[in-house]
């Protein structure tokens, strides 16, 4: 469904995508992970049509994004890392204001706002005006509008960026569900948690590379499945083990503080890139 092949981005003499290739198959539920400036953003809006392509082709359901942009642009949904709402207008008029942009006749907005708030239950606010809404009812209203159209594949820079965790708990139930009823999903998070919980697969990004790419579990089992957190004198050290069993042996022997935890994602990153997703 997204074919990426050596995608580079230069800013002047930055270097924000530099030499990426990717495939990503229709249904799937594909995450970017990595830190600030890791150049996520940068990918995102070069496939949506926001940012022009350095060198390198993509396409999107077949549609090359720069000669049949018009088409690559269609397969699309959005949703920014930052809200760009329409503050002044209600919950309806904001679907409706993104039908009319995709040339939607009148009939068939109506059957889909309806539809859609429903679907992210936002019907009871449906005339409310958007500057009245929580963060997290904006974020609902961003993915509802960026499905009005039908898009074949949802972009999501940063979908929970600042929400608090019950309220992004609900977002990516959300996400889930639109996945499952046929999208594709391709999303960029520096939140640890939510690219192992809900990508069924994971790219490390790095300085605009790509530096790992694979299901969550094996980037976490390349180390093992335990680790343990121990300060000494060169500041915090971890190790990793096979299983529970040796970790607890290891302890064991320990005369110092210790935090005995499963192995997650950010250590996988950690051990590749040296650096931490979120520092
Ligand atoms: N419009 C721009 N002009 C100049 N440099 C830019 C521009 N946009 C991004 N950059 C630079 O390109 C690099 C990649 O930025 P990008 O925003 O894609 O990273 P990111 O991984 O999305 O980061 P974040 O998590 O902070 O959104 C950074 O060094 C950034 O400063």
């Amino acid at each position: 469904m997204i074919h990426i092949n050596q995608l580079q981005k230069f800013y002047g003499k930055v270097k924000a995508v530099d030499g990426i290739d990717l495939s990503v198959d229709a249904g799937e539920l594909f995450a970017f992970l990595g830190p600030n400036g890791a150049g996520k953003t940068t990918t995102i809006r070069i496939l949506t049509g926001l940012t022009r392509i350095g060198c390198g082709r993509v396409t999107l359901g077949g549609h090359d994004i720069v000669t049949d942009a018009q088409a690559a642009k269609r397969q699309c949904g959005l949703v920014t890392q930052h809200i760009n709402l329409d503050s002044e207008l209600s919950v309806r008029e904001n679907l409706d204001l993104h039908g009319r942009l995709f040339a939607m006749d009148a009939r068939r907005r109506r059957q889909k706002i309806e539809e859609l708030l429903s679907y992210v239950e936002l019907l009871d606010r449906a005339d409310s005006l958007v500057k009245q809404l929580s963060g997290g009812l904006k974020r609902r209203l961003m993915i509802a509008r960026a499905l009005m159209h039908e898009p074949k594949i949802l972009f999501l820079d940063e979908p929970t960026v600042g929400l608090d965790p019950g309220i992004r708990r609900r977002i990516w139930a959300l996400i889930k569900r639109v996945q499952q009823d046929g999208a594709t999903i391709f999303l960029t998070t520096h939140y640890i948690e939510e690219a192992e919980f809900l990508a069924g697969r994971v790219a490390f990004l790095d300085q605009g590379r790509i530096v790992a790419l694979d299901n969550p579990q094996h980037l976490m089992a390349r180390l093992g499945h335990w680790a343990v957190d121990q300060m000494n004198g060169e500041g915090m050290q971890t190790l990793y083990f096979a299983d529970r069993d040796q970790a607890a042996a290891f302890t064991a022997a320990q005369d110092c503080g210790f935090t005995l935890r499963r192995v997650n994602l950010e250590d996988a990153f950690l051990s590749l890139t040296g650096k931490k997703v979120v520092s």
